[in-house]
């Protein structure tokens, strides 16, 4: 641009300056926009129109990041030192286990993170812009500086951008100026001495949502200098802990204590005892490396992306990984009413005046307000415009007051034969509100909504009045109306929805519904889909309520009517006080606050951008039934990361243990620091296919949840009796068999391996193994496979290198013994643990 001034300009200056100078100075076309040429030069220059600094990382730059991780620094340390002790070949190997480890997590993290993005990309936000002089959609991030963009209700605002014209245009701009009404945006030159955010009413900003209207406006910053940009840091929340997150976390901490506390016993008593400070250094490394879950942040992502691969398959797009787990402990599902559990067509059926009379002057009024409107998609509005065409020719529209959600109403003026007429529709509770209306009238009126509420139609009533010559009308003129009437809507059940509700309870998950509607419409609707009404809540109890008192109410209440967008927030906020997961559903701009308060938001592709933005997942297809495929989905991949966490911490840490009391009693090292690090590289190797494993049916029934309860039970219990049967062939090998040190150290080699290994078999389910509950397929080759190769180990050639020795037939038959019985003693240990500490948890 051959201006550079414009590049840095603020936006007081393109606010108070003509739309020409400024499409002039930007080297754009208002009508053809910038060629394509150009918005790619534009873009090379600039940069994306993104807010989020991180760049695509350079392969390397990634690869390079895993060397990061303290365990590989661990490993690399011990590389060093073995290398200068002259120990080649002991540097050899932890140097290839460094290698593979690395290798084996970057591409199936960097597979993981591929396809999640994939998903992500076909449900991202798009904008209409002009190009060339043709009207096309893009991602946002291709947007430039001097693009034309087109914008209307339901989008979001893509860049910072000034408007050149506007039509009924009305935005939400609360997130950058904390207003909470929408806004209406002109065109027209401001003038204001040191303007705020709210004053510059001819820019539009982005992450703004459209009310209502339509307008064309030249972008005029990008990226982070957009004010979005500037406090963009502040904007986005941290993503809120959930459950399951916060549990990997408790599970973090707890290894480090207990890593730490063993190492530095062991470290003390191998330097107390046997005085050799390098070699017991070298063997505590080992030790921590053993100890320490270096797989738990691959198996997360790998079984999270393969949950959501699935999911996306059967219509369901997961937007937010880690949301997976949560949509698998969801024990209350919140939905809306209408395009969720009701179709998301609406037919009208009933255009009556005061006295229930059908009245031909309704539908037209009806019809002059919905056809005029500006406002969001909705389908009240459609059913309207769609049922019947109607000559307004006569009628021009003047002005139009947006809807909200607080007011439940909106109007439209006309102009007919030289007078102003402004037509307001909305939920009757509202209207009568602003009408000049008598008693005896109102009761009449109340009445008519009540029969007609109660034969299931939903309704709206309709208000007119004649206003004087104005020019800007505002929600304040929605007063002294008088009632012309009803119009009153078919809102079918969608019809899978009997047979969700049924699912949903089948499998452990609460449906509540909580709408904008009224009571006796969403009784019906409930009647109709089979849900049980246990109690319902108005939207107005909920404002002088306390938040402790509402935490004891919303228990018992199962459908929530007359709710405002803050008003369910408050509800999804009071259920997370009870449950683990709550989760919500809808397709309106109203039901952003929940979506995102909500651990798990769930709306549907044809909601609005706005909406879309605040869930976590998406469904595709209109089918309801999907989301129970999702909730299973969700619940095995809670299960298959359980299984890594009970592994590791039963027999990973009971060998741990074991090694601690070993140090005590030997007069040498129970095994070598080469030999553990192997001992732990096969174990993790075998383990790598574990988010392939099945599931049981019988755990996906109900909803999963952490359960700290059960970790404990299964540190303790497994870990002290693995310890018990490991301190046991200590004992024969070294009494009994009298073998030496390096035979000594092949068979715990191998007799740990095996029970850390096998016992896989016997953790992953809560049912019989093999009998009730078959493993994958790969987990059984990848631990078969990791077992031959640690069986072989001693007997190849380099193997007295690193410190193994050939045993004796009797010796390996007594080690065969003893795996047996262990994994034996393992299964009726599991059963104990189940049976006398988690009654209540799902099996
Ligand atoms: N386009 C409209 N014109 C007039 N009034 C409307 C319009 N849309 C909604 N209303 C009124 O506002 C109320 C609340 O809006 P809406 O029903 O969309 O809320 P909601 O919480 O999304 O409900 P639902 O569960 O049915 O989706 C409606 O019951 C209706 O009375
Ligand atoms: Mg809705």
């Amino acid at each position: 641009m051959k201006d550079k001034f414009i590049l840095t300009a603020a936006l007081d200056y393109f606010s108070s300056v003509s739309t020409r100078e400024i499409v002039e100075k930007l080297e754009s076309n208002e009508e053809r926009g910038l060629s394509n040429e150009e918005a790619a030069l534009r873009i090379k220059e600039f940069g994306k129109n993104t807010i989020e600094s991180k760049k695509h990382k350079h392969f390397l730059v990634e690869l390079l990041s895993h060397f990061k991780s303290p365990l590989v620094l661990i490993l690399t340390v011990a590389a060093v030192i073995s290398y200068s002790l002259g120990e080649t070949i002991n540097a050899s190997i932890i140097l290839f286990i460094i290698v593979v480890s690395i290798a084996i997590d970057f591409y199936q993290e960097r597979d993981a993170r591929n396809a999640a993005e994939k998903l992500k990309q076909s449900v991202k936000s798009k904008a209409q812009i002009i190009r060339d002089n043709v009207q096309i959609e893009v991602f946002h991030e291709e947007i430039c500086l001097g693009d034309i963009i087109m914008l209307s209700a339901g989008k979001i605002v893509p860049a910072d951008a000034r408007l050149l014209f506007a039509k009924d245009f009305f935005v939400n701009q609360s997130s950058l100026t904390g207003e909470s009404f929408p806004a209406e945006k002109k065109s027209d030159v401001t003038n204001i001495d040191k303007p705020n955010l709210p004053d510059l009413s001819n820019i539009v900003f982005m992450g703004s949502s459209i009310i209502s209207g339509i307008a064309k406006a030249i972008v005029v910053k990008t990226g982070a200098a957009t004010e979005f940009g500037k406090i963009a840091a502040n904007l986005i929340q941290p993503e809120t802990e959930t459950d399951f997150s916060k549990g990997i976390k408790e599970f973090g901490y707890l290894i480090m204590k207990v890593t730490i506390v063993l190492v530095l016993f062991i470290f003390l008593i191998n330097a107390v005892l046997k005085h050799d400070l390098l070699e017991s250094f070298m063997f505590s490394l080992a030790v921590a490396v053993g100890l320490t879950p270096e797989l738990l942040p691959m198996i997360m992502a790998i079984t999270m992306s393969k949950g959501s691969a699935h999911m996306a398959k059967k219509g369901v797009i997961v937007k937010r990984l880690s949301s997976i787990p949560s949509f698998g402990s969801m024990e209350v599902l919140c939905t809306d009413k209408t395009g969720t559990i009701t179709e998301d067509k609406i037919h009208l059926v009933k255009y009556v005046d005061k006295e229930g009379n059908n009245s031909e002057y309704l539908l037209l009024l009806a019809y002059l307000n919905s056809f005029y409107q500006t406002g969001i998609k909705n389908p009240l509005d459609d059913a309207v415009v769609s049922f019947q065409k109607v000559d307004i020719n006569n009628y021009i529209k003047k002005d139009e007051i947006p809807f909200d959600f607080v007011r439940k109403r909106m109007s439209v003026v006309v102009t007919y034969q030289n007078r102003n007429i402004l037509i307001c529709k909305g939920a009757p509770e509202e209207i009568f509100k602003s009408c000049l209306i008598n008693d005896q009238d109102k009761v009449a009126a109340n009445k008519q909504y009540e029969m007609l509420s109660n034969d299931g139609f939903r309704v709206l009533a309709i208000a007119t009045k004649e206003t004087g010559a104005d020019e800007i009308f505002t929600k304040e003129d929605e007063c002294e109306m008088e009632l012309k009437g009803f119009i009153a809507f078919l809102d079918p059940p969608k019809m899978d929805a009997y047979e969700m509700i049924a699912a949903l309870n089948t499998i452990g998950v609460e449906v509540k519904i909580i709408t904008g509607d009224n009571l006796l419409v969403t009784q019906k609707v409930c009647e109709q889909i089979g849900l049980t009404v246990k109690g319902f809540m108005q939207g107005h109890e909920v404002n002088d309520i306390t938040d402790e008192a509402l935490q004891r109410r919303v228990k018992d209440v199962t459908i929530f009517t007359r709710f405002s967008p803050e008003q369910k927030n408050r509800i999804i906020m009071s259920l997370k006080k009870h449950h683990h997961a709550v989760g919500y559903m809808g397709d309106g701009i109203n039901d952003a606050p929940s979506l995102k308060t909500a651990d798990i938001g769930i709306s549907v592709n044809s909601a609005t951008d706005v909406t879309k933005d605040a869930a976590d997942i998406i469904l595709t297809q209109k089918d309801l039934m999907v989301l129970k495929e999702g909730i299973l989905e969700g619940r095995k991949t809670f299960g298959n990361t359980m299984k890594y966490i009970l592994m590791d911490l039963s027999s990973n840490f009971g060998n741990m243990f074991s090694v601690a009391a070993a140090t005590m009693f030997l007069p040498f090292l129970p095994m070598l620091p080469v030999q553990i690090l192997i001992n732990n590289f096969l174990y993790d190797t075998s383990q790598v296919t574990i988010p392939t494993d099945n599931v049981d049916e019988s755990y996906i029934k109900k909803p999963q949840r952490w359960n700290l309860k059960m970790i404990y039970s299964f540190m303790f219990i497994f870990g002290l009796t693995s310890s018990i049967f490991d301190l046991l062939t200590f004992y024969l090998l070294y009494k009994y068999f009298s073998v030496d040190e390096a035979q000594f150290r092949t068979g715990w080699f191998m007799e740990s391996l095996a029970t850390q290994i096998l016992v896989v078999f016997i953790i992953r389910t809560r049912l019989v193994p093999f009998k009730q509950s078959n493993p994958g397929k790969k987990l059984v080759m990848s631990v078969l496979f990791c077992l031959a190769i640690g069986w072989l180990l001693p007997y190849l050639p380099f193997a007295p290198r690193i410190g193994f020795d050939k045993l004796p037939g009797q010796v390996i038959l007594f080690i065969i013994a003893i795996v047996a019985i262990y994994l034996f003693t393992a299964e009726f240990v599991k059963r104990f643990i189940y049976h006398r500490f988690l009654k209540n948890v799902a099996s």
